[in-house]
């Protein structure tokens, strides 16, 4: 196993959102990713990856915890150290046409991420560079004048792939890259994602809301709930042996192509927690139907985590 580029140790981003309470979106999370490794990071709507996402790159600042890269903490690094730091760590985003801007040409769109880290150099020379990451994608070097209205929604992807490799980064944070695309491009751009990784060394956190397409890209996967991780362990051992209720009801999510095998199978229903990951200044717990503020994530066995009542 390689080593470690990553290590989140026990993250929390709280909101306040009025009337005293907290919406505790992210609630002490702590993971490791190796060089070269893809972890999946998977929950429903509004569980927080996003916000975990964000907070590891500290678009979001921290509420605790900590963040290595390369073992430097960057939770507490100047801005100006963070600034040099944030070209090794980039983020793609789920929905490439709100993150692309559309009056920029795709040159420019991928220039601007050379000219921030002033990697340019000449114009020639960021003409290359652009040419050089369109056909990295599999895009056609030609189309570097057009803009994003004129690409699919798959192209669209591979233009804000392009751009986050502008920078040469080690660590991707791929934000449902694949949600908003047509199921037929989805594998294409979960290859090209896999290609990339294995060309360039690259490390990602790879989120996503449901387990299916994850499952093909992640080496591990760790289930998010409510702010917190409740279970985590190699994707096979994930898929074959899922131990924690919610991973369960996930994976009973999962649309069968057979109508038969989808007609007779029983979706766990999840009860709810009340309060959701809302916690009141006067103490509420939000711990809900699994009473996860009284709980810990326990080994199983080997590298197989589940959230567990403490003892
Ligand atoms: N800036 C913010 N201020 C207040 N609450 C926020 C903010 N950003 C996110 N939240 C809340 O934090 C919780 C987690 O949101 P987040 O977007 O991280 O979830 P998610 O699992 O990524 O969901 P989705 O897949 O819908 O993006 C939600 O309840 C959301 O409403």
């Amino acid at each position: 196993m390689n080593k470690n580029l990553i290590e989140v140790e026990g993250l929390k981003k709280y909101f306040n959102v009025g009337g005293g309470n907290v919406l505790k979106a992210v609630n002490d999370i702590s993971f490791s990713i190796a060089e070269g490794e893809t972890l999946g990071l998977v929950g429903e709507s509004g569980c927080g990856k996003s916000t975990a996402g964000r907070t590891i790159l500290r678009l979001y600042e921290p509420t605790g915890g900590s963040v290595k890269f390369n073992g430097v903490d960057i939770s507490k690094l100047p801005p100006k150290k963070m600034k040099a730091m944030r070209r090794d760590m980039q983020m793609i985003f789920q929905d490439p046409y709100a993150s692309l801007n559309p009056r920029f040409t795709v040159t420019d769109i991928i220039g601007e991420a050379l000219d921030i880290h002033n990697m340019a150099g000449s114009r020639a020379e960021r003409k290359r560079r652009v040419e050089e990451l369109l056909d990295m994608v599999g895009l056609n070097p030609d189309h570097a004048t057009r803009y994003p209205h004129e690409f699919s929604g798959g192209q669209r992807q591979r233009i804000g792939i392009a751009r986050a490799l502008a920078v040469n980064p080690k660590f991707i944070i791929c934000d449902e890259p694949i949600s908003a695309l047509d199921v037929s491009i989805q594998a294409q751009v979960v290859n090209l994602l896999k290609d990339l990784q294995d060309r360039l060394g690259l490390t990602y956190l790879f989120i996503a809301h449901d387990l299916s397409m994850v499952k093909h890209i992640s080496d591990r996967v760790a289930v998010m709930y409510l702010g917190r991780i409740v279970e985590l362990a190699e994707s096979e051992e994930l898929y074959a042996n899922p131990m924690h209720p919610y991973t369960k009801t996930l994976l009973s999510a999962i649309p069968i192509p057979d109508p038969e095998i989808e007609a007779n199978k029983k979706r766990i229903l999840l009860e709810d927690d009340a309060n959701g990951p809302i916690h009141s200044a006067k103490g509420g717990s939000g711990g809900g139907a699994f009473d996860l503020e009284n709980s810990e994530l326990v080994e199983v066995t080997k590298g197989h985590w589940v959230s567990m009542p403490k003892k």
